[in-house]
């Protein structure tokens, strides 16, 4: 499961600057934070998650490997890139490929850093990408409905509530609102996500404030938070510039400078957070003295779905799974101790595996 975060936002707001600190503190930490790049503009980082450094710890394990995800840094938009205007047409293929959005906004003042409309608005700069994207669904959903219209008629059930879905999302994007805000059962998920429509993906606003704001977020910023609050999109607070230059800097040194800013850990370690909570996922760990390894799932998927990441045969030929809750592995130091207060429980099947679970499978194939 690769799960990909668009960073998306008009031109010189931030966006490589963020890409860049993301990439090189991933690339710093080589050891236990492992960085590839897979494209230029692509870049897999390691989910920041304390609980793996004690799990390895009494677990005894050589090696840690967290889980990953990558970010994708996008051209700048501009107006009319839904008309193909810039990098249009590009720009509109990288979001597609995406599972959630980070919209960069400028909130810094700084008269050396040209903003393409001369005013630092980041609602208004928000607006202006967020229809643009909008404007790319409605025509991709114009293109298609005649298409589907007519399966439909020809009592295609699939085109039927392919033609509902299309209509419903229609009228919510002309009322100018995100895909993400139609309608749906849990029966429509599939054919909806179908459409890959760009604004029903999850969405996270990403304030980018100046040096002094790091902490405490400033007066745009506060805007930004009370619009994502309405808009069901997270928030994150965060200063591109001293992210960058943090990434520069040693293990130590990156602790005195962030103290000395009254922040407790870098925002990317929040930024990437956010983004893997947006994405609804969760973990749960492996723990032996090879590796103890952070596993990507969804929250709800059972345990033989969470065999599966690990490989097919897992979740084929699942019989059951030793699960240790993440506070018993700790608190009763490691499988021994739990198994002795009989804490490590044997799930079957229809077990929904909680965050942080330690599992231990058992297979036959
Ligand atoms: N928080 C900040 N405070 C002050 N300056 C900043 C901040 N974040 C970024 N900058 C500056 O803004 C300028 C533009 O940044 P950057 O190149 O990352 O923008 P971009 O969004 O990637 O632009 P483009 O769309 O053109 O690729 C750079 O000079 C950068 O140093
Ligand atoms: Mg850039």
């Amino acid at each position: 499961m690769g799960f990909k975060m668009g960073i998306v936002g008009l031109p010189n707001v931030g966006k490589s600057t963020l890409f860049n600190a993301l990439t090189r503190t991933a690339a710093a930490q080589a050891a236990n934070f492992p960085f590839c790049t897979i494209e230029p503009n692509v870049g897999e980082v390691s989910v920041p998650d304390p609980r793996l450094e004690k799990l390895a710890a009494i677990g005894k394990s050589a090696t840690i490997l967290p889980a990953r995800m990558s970010f994708v840094d996008i051209a700048g938009l501009v107006k009319g890139a839904s008309q193909g205007e810039g990098l249009g047409n590009q720009f509109l293929a990288n979001i597609r490929e995406t599972d959630a959005i980070a919209y960069v906004l400028r909130c810094f003042e700084d008269s050396n850093v040209i903003h393409v409309s001369n005013k630092v608005d980041p609602l208004a700069d928000a607006d202006v990408v967020e229809t643009e994207l909008m404007l790319a669904d409605l025509e991709s959903l114009e293109k298609r409905r005649a298409g589907v219209e007519k399966k439909a008629k020809g009592n295609d059930k699939e085109a039927k509530v392919t033609l509902e879905l299309i209509d419903r999302a229609l009228a919510v994007l002309r009322e100018g609102k995100s895909a993400r805000f139609v309608k749906r059962d849990p029966e429509e998920e599939k054919a909806f996500r179908e459409l890959q429509l760009l604004t029903s993906k999850p969405a996270l606003y990403v304030c980018n404030v100046d040096e002094g704001s790091a902490a405490t977020g400033n007066a745009l910023s506060r805007q930004v938070e009370d619009y994502a609050k309405a808009n069901d999109a997270g928030v994150v607070v965060i200063s591109a510039e001293i992210e960058s230059q943090l990434a520069q800097l040693s293990d130590e040194e990156q602790a005195e400078y962030l103290s000395s800013l009254d922040l407790e850990q870098p925002g990317l370690n929040r930024l990437i957070r956010a983004a893997y909570d947006l994405l609804n996922l969760q973990t749960y760990f492996t723990v032996g003295p090879k590796e103890t390894r952070a596993w990507t799932i969804h929250k709800g998927d059972r345990a033989p779905q969470a065999a599966g990441v690990i490989h097919t045969d897992f979740e084929r030929g699942f019989i059951r799974a030793q699960t240790i809750g993440y506070d018993d592995f700790v608190g009763l130091n490691g499988e021994q101790g739990a198994k002795e207060a009989g804490k490590a429980r044997d799930e079957g099947k229809d077990y929904v595996v909680k965050d942080g679970d330690v599992m231990l499978f058992k297979f036959n194939v």
